[in-house]
């Protein structure tokens, strides 16, 4: 790999163009421990270290880019989750954040619980051997198909997102001779302060079945009378990437509003509710996330009053997060190409990946960090676009980010924080294939979900 110096772009231009950023940091070198995997540092040649592993130790036996899983954080994590909530709760992983057989069995392990939302997911956490009765299925529009497979597996819960799935699960349960266990997905009404495609309690759009006009009273009202629905609870989920737990004391409030008004009309107290996932993280230094613990804490004292004084019995709480838990564990680490100066702009810092292995920048303008890894330097930061090499000008990884001036092609930098959403939201636009993930623990490196081959591309053209 190459370490020439590269001739200067705008470094910490005078005068800044607009953009995400704020003020370069101080030391383009530190790693900001709120946005990188818990055994992240430097080792004594500068090089990031992961798990004990140097990373440029993983980009010659494993290529770039890839993404680089901190197993020692996940579970960490995982667990963190599991003991805050502790025995009276159970903590779903949501695998769409990101699922892989090794992390079915990570959080089995843990003692977690497993959110799948299709026949895919669903396959994978059964083929890693999750036991059924831990598994929740989700999905606004689940097939036929996937339903008989959930309720002849036993999974301990499904999720019911509308009118037509209550009557659809419940005559397939009951045709298999069984009786399955259900939530009734509602939207409360919240506003979420999110990106609008991720939030999800507000009535206008495709998930749960609304709370305004009495229509999830109607919903309930119609599944306690099926013989092949067991009711258990009532389900929210308001968004994701969220901070302000406010949106989650509204929507516990209207829950247990929900829940009185079922005592009060069928003299049934239902045993579970679930306050679904979305709890925010840091992508950059500018974010604060809650500790598991405080969000227990507030989520298990919001639903204790509002129980209180309904006069309900406290219901067993579920959440599910997904972000929270595998978000922060990974970073991808790409290989720098061509660095494009522009005048007065900013400097486009081009790598081997891009919108095919991270989505997210292009479709919620999400904000990422980025960082020099391969070595430390101390050129003078330069303001700097992070692009792919897709064949589209809305291909970005990080909009605005301060590299060091003397970044040079077959250096390699690093995104924290791409555990969630990335691999699991990876396409093959332009045939570029999908980057490994590597699991990285006390000092060993091994592949969980290999690197995709023109092989496997050509294989599924069968034309
Ligand atoms: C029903 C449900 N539960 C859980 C999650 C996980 O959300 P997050 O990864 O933000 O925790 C989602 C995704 O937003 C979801 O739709
Ligand atoms: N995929 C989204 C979140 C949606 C979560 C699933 N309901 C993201 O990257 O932020």
């Amino acid at each position: 790999m190459s370490r020439s110096a590269h001739p200067a772009g705008p470094r910490h231009a005078d005068v800044l163009p607009e953009g995400h950023y704020s003020a370069p940091p101080t030391d383009l070198n530190a790693l900001d421990p709120k946005v990188w995997a818990r055994t992240v540092s430097r080792d004594e040649a500068g090089a990031l270290t992961v798990g004990g592993v140097p990373v440029t130790r993983l980009a010659e036996e494993f290529g770039t880019p890839a993404y680089i899983l901190d197993e020692t954080d996940f579970r960490a994590r995982a667990q963190a989750w599991r003991t805050a909530f502790g025995d009276d709760a159970d903590v779903f992983y949501a695998g769409k954040a990101f699922l892989s057989r090794a992390v079915v069995r990570w959080l089995h392990e843990e003692g977690l619980n497993l959110d799948v939302c299709s026949g895919g997911e669903l396959a994978t956490a059964l083929s890693a051997g999750m036991p059924a009765d831990r598994i929740a299925f989700h999905g606004n529009n689940k097939s036929v198909a996937e339903i008989r497979r959930a309720v002849e597996a036993g999974v301990g819960r499904i999720v019911l997102d509308s009118f037509q799935e209550i009557v659809r699960v419940a005559h397939i349960a009951q045709s298999l001779g069984r009786r399955q266990r259900v939530q009734i997905r509602i939207t409360v009404g919240v506003e979420a302060h999110t990106h609008e495609f991720i939030a999800t309690a507000h009535e206008d759009q495709k998930f749960g079945i609304p709370l305004a006009g009495g229509q999830a009273a109607e919903a309930v009202r119609r599944a306690l009378r099926l013989d092949g629905l067991e009711v258990i609870g009532i389900h929210s989920h308001i968004g994701s990437q969220i901070f302000d737990m406010s949106g989650f004391e509204v929507a516990a409030h209207r829950v247990v509003g929900l829940l009185k008004e079922i005592r009060d009309e069928h003299g049934v107290e239902l045993p579970e509710i679930d306050l679904g996932g979305g709890l925010g993280i840091a992508y950059t230094s500018d974010d604060d996330p809650r500790e598991p613990h405080e969000i227990a804490k507030a989520l298990t004292e919001i639903v204790t009053r509002e129980c209180e004084g309904a006069r309900l019995a406290t219901p067993r709480i579920s959440v599910e997060p997904g972000r929270a838990i595998v978000g922060p564990t990974a970073f991808t680490v790409y290989e720098v190409g061509t660095i494009k100066p522009l005048e007065g702009l900013r400097t486009y810092v081009s790598v081997d990946g891009g919108m095919s292995d991270n989505i997210r920048t292009a479709l919620y303008d999400a904000e990422y960090s980025v960082a020099l890894v391969s070595r430390t330097s101390d050129a003078e930061p330069m303001l700097c676009r992070v692009v792919g090499k897709h064949c589209e000008s809305g291909d970005i990884v990080v909009r605005d980010a301060f590299l060091p001036g003397d970044l040079a092609p077959g250096d390699l930098i690093a995104v924290p924080a791409t555990g969630a959403y990335c691999r699991s939201m990876a396409s093959n636009y332009n045939h570029v294939l999908r980057p490994p993930v590597v699991a990285v623990a006390d000092g060993e490196a091994r592949v969980i979900v290999r690197r995709e081959t023109e092989d496997d591309l050509l294989r599924l053209d069968v034309g």
